[in-house]
């Protein structure tokens, strides 16, 4: 018998997700592949008064209710870990689920974060030397880069974050996985003079995104040598992809993950492989939509 039903019941669970694009992004490529009975909506854990500790039980609620699959964001990626029943090894490796699907009751916990990243760098920037890197930012989403970027073969890791623990905490637990790869947590204002001697760096932090304007490090240390990848994708051309892209440094932006990771998403619970091309142009339409009103009221 095939796995997967026709029916579709997908939620988001986290919290501040009223602005999450994944629903029209799901939703608008089911279509597209004449999946006619698929609906991705959202359980914000903030707005519904669930404590975020209790975000498993809300996911196993959903599940009796009727959900054949979820996403799960900030803050409970970490938090279901200890309700599900089953972990990918990459999952695992984390500590971190951002999708989990559902088998006969049983909920299997996976990470796109991590391999949609890994997609988007692959696609994006095919050619990137992968030597010696930085990362900015080594929150949720930064960890899972961090494990990207190893995977895909960097040997010299540099990781930096407001939270020095947090580099640290990652630096640790990528050094136990990835043995070949050297991961050195470095301080924040220690970015700009490593980048001389970089091939590539990654901004996983929040800077550069709406209510979080400017640059994680100072543009001027860019050079046309290096590649740069920006996770940050509201807006898609951050102050940092713009800077790298005047200086011609090969560029990766923020909706490359997004897409990658909601189509890595979306084949996991559905077994039907998305056109990443389709959904990347569907987030260019999503994104011109969101930013129309901002700019006619800068401009009055
Ligand atoms: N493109 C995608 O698919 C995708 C997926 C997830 C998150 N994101 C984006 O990535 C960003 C981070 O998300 P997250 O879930 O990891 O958030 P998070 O809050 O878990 O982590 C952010 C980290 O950045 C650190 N930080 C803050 N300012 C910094 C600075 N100036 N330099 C270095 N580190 C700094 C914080 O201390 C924290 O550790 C957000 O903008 C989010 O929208 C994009
Ligand atoms: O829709 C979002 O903004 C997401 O929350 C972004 C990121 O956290 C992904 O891992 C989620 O699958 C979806």
């Amino acid at each position: 018998m095939h796995p997967f039903s026709t029916r579709h019941r997908i939620r988001l669970v986290g919290a501040g997700i009223a602005t999450s694009l994944s629903p029209a992004l799901h939703e608008h490529e089911a279509a597209a592949l004449g999946l006619t009975d698929y609906r991705y909506d959202l359980i914000d854990v903030a707005a519904e008064g669930i404590p975020v500790d209790r975000s498993g039980d809300a996911l196993r609620q959903a599940v009796a209710a009727g959900c054949t699959g979820l996403n799960v964001t900030h803050p409970c990626k970490q938090v279901v870990v200890d309700s599900l029943d089953e972990m990918s090894g990459n999952a695992r490796l984390l500590g971190a689920v951002n999708t989990v699907v559902v088998r006969d009751g049983r909920l299997i916990g996976h990470n796109t974060d991590h391999s949609g990243f890994l997609a988007a760098l692959r696609r994006g920037l095919p050619d990137a030397t992968l030597g010696r890197v930085v990362l900015a930012g080594a929150g949720g989403a930064g960890s899972a880069v961090a494990y990207a970027l190893a995977a895909a073969g960097v040997t010299d890791l540099r990781v930096a974050d407001l939270d020095p623990a947090r580099a640290a905490d990652v630096c640790a637990r990528l050094a136990a996985a990835f043995p070949q790869t050297r991961v050195t947590a470095i301080p924040l204002e220690a970015i700009e003079a490593n980048l001389e001697h970089c091939d590539g760096v990654v901004n996983a932090s929040p800077i550069g995104m709406v209510g979080h304007p400017g640059t994680p490090f100072d543009t001027d240390a860019l050079h046309p040598g290096l590649w740069v990848a920006d996770i940050v994708y509201r807006p898609l051309q951050t102050e940092l992809v713009a800077a790298a892209t005047a200086l011609g440094c090969d560029v990766l932006d923020g909706g490359q993950m997004l897409v990658a990771q909601a189509a890595d998403t979306f084949a996991l619970l559905t077994g039907i492989t998305p056109d990443p091309d389709r959904m990347r142009r569907h987030l260019g339409e999503l994104l011109a939509d969101q930013c129309a009103p901002t700019v006619l009221e800068e401009s009055r």
